[in-house]
This record gives C-alpha cells, structure tokens and sequence, in this order.
C-alpha cells in the first residue's frame, strides 16, 4: 500500500493512519465507485472489480450489520451488474435513484429527464469527435476522455443549454465528463437519507470519495461529525488522503480484516 500523500497533521489531520483512526463496529461506511474503489478505464464499460474487493465489501456489510452503501453516479442496477453477485444498499446518478437496503425496492428520487432534453444534449453534442453520451434516464453524462481538449467548448455548449432549459437542471462537472441532472438530489441527501435507516443511525459516517460530484457528501460528513476520505485530492476538507483507488482496496482490506477478528 502506497503511503498516503498527506499523511501528517497538515488541515488538522490526526497523524494515525485510518486502519487505526477507524472503528469498523462504530462505522458508517460510504464508497463512491469509479476512481475509488475501482480504477479509472477509458470506457465507463470498460472497468473491472477485482474479486478480492467483491470479498472485502461482503465482510464488511456483514460485519457492520448493513451501514455499507455504494454512493455513485451509475444507476443502481448498473452497479448491481458490476459487483454481481453481490448486492448492497446502494445509491445511483447523484442521489437520484435509491436503495436503503440491501434487499429494498430502488426509489426514484425524481422524474426521468424527458425525452427532448435528453435527444437535445445528443444532438447538441454530435459535432464533437469524441463525446460520448451516456444516457442514464435520470441524468445524461457526456464524456470527453477520447479527447479532452474538447472540455471547453463542452462545457460552454452545456452551460447555455442547462440555462435556457430551466426546469431545474443543473450541470455537474466529473472525471473528463459532464452531467445534465436535476438540482434537487446530489450525494449529500443521499447520505443523509441512509444515516435515517436503523443499520446507519447512530454509527460515525465515513464518505470516501475522488471527484468533485462527492462533495456534497463530504459536506454532510462535516455537518455530521463524520469523516471524508478524499481520493486523489488532497482537500482541506478531508480528514485522510488517499493516492488512488488501490489504495482505498488496501485500506477495506485491512478493515474488513479487523472487523472480522474483533
Ligand atoms: O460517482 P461515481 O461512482 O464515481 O461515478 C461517476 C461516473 O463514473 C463513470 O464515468 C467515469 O468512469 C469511467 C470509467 O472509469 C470513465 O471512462 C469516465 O471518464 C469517468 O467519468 C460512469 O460512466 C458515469 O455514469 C458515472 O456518473
């Protein structure tokens, strides 16, 4: 495992490594999942989960009687998929789509986007080499990894039509991506959401995060005396920095570990 980058007590940071900062049994465990518990692939369809993560996650929903939940920008079915056979509570695009349990029915925090938004942003877009749209229902991610000089002019097109859309949509910038969602769910009533449920209440919520669409969590953790883990990032918000997604597996590991011999 790669030392953290900041390890020291820079932001006020205690200098104990996490393994030794964090109770499993007292936590609330909340992963972001592209950039952190997995690695960033050129394709969203390209990624992989490593088995010995699939193990680690099981032991520590077990071991923390359900206070784990994935907390991304992906559709809960699409991680379902992903982490297959495994099943978690889980919250998908920002917020939008819920699962409180691990054995709940999914809630749609708000309407689909309709139709004429959603063939809008890839018309608007199609003269772009190298922009893909992904097009979630609920939100619309427009990635621009195959050819990142095209952000600018992205991100301008985008900003205009968010704005004269109205409606409540706003636009989050992610990983060499933009998202066309609505305003009103982001992470941070995700988290909140969960840490209402039994198997959360009460326990000290952890967010663990790599991109600016987890800040919004991450303010949560503040409000709740909760701590963020930053990916990638060193932020004067997060209370522990880790270099990337390895090392948050690492971490889990460690933990799971830990939880299950206490
Ligand atoms: O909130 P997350 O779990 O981090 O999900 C954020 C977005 O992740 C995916 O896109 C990102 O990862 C891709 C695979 O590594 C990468 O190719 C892309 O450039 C990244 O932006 C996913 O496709 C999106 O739907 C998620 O919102």
């Amino acid at each position: 495992m790669h030392a953290p980058f900041a390890p020291s007590e820079a932001h006020g940071r205690s200098a104990l490594p996490l393994e030794d900062l964090l109770n499993p049994h007292d936590c609330a465990f909340f992963f972001d999942v592209d950039g952190t518990l997995i690695d960033i692939a050129i394709h969203p369809d390209a990624v992989t989960v490593p088995k010995t993560l699939l193990k680690t996650l099981e032991t520590l929903d077990r071991e923390t009687g359900g206070a784990l939940a994935l907390v991304s920008g992906r559709t809960v079915a699409g991680l379902d998929a992903l982490f297959s056979p495994l099943r978690l509570a889980a919250s998908g695009v920002h917020g939008g789509e819920m699962r409180l349990s691990a054995d709940a029915e999914i809630d749609r925090q708000s309407p689909e986007l309709e139709k004429d938004i959603r063939h809008g942003l890839v018309d608007l877009t199609r003269h772009i080499e190298g922009v893909l749209v992904e097009d979630k229902k609920s939100t619309v991610a427009l990635h621009y990894r195959l050819n990142p000089e095209a952000g600018p002019e992205l991100k301008s097109l985008l900003e205009r039509f968010v704005s004269e859309a109205g409606n409540g949509l706003s636009l989050l910038p992610g990983r060499l991506v933009f998202e066309v969602k609505r305003a009103s769910h982001d992470k941070g009533s995700a988290v909140r959401q969960f840490m209402q449920m039994p198997a959360f209440a009460g326990r000290t919520p952890v967010f663990m995060g790599d991109d600016v669409t987890d800040e919004a969590a991450f303010a949560v953790m503040k409000d709740m005396g909760g701590v963020v883990v930053s990916v990638g990032r060193d932020l004067p918000i997060a209370d522990a920095v880790l270099p990337q997604a390895e090392d948050v597996r690492a971490l889990l590991e460690t933990l799971a570990e830990t939880a299950r011999r206490n």
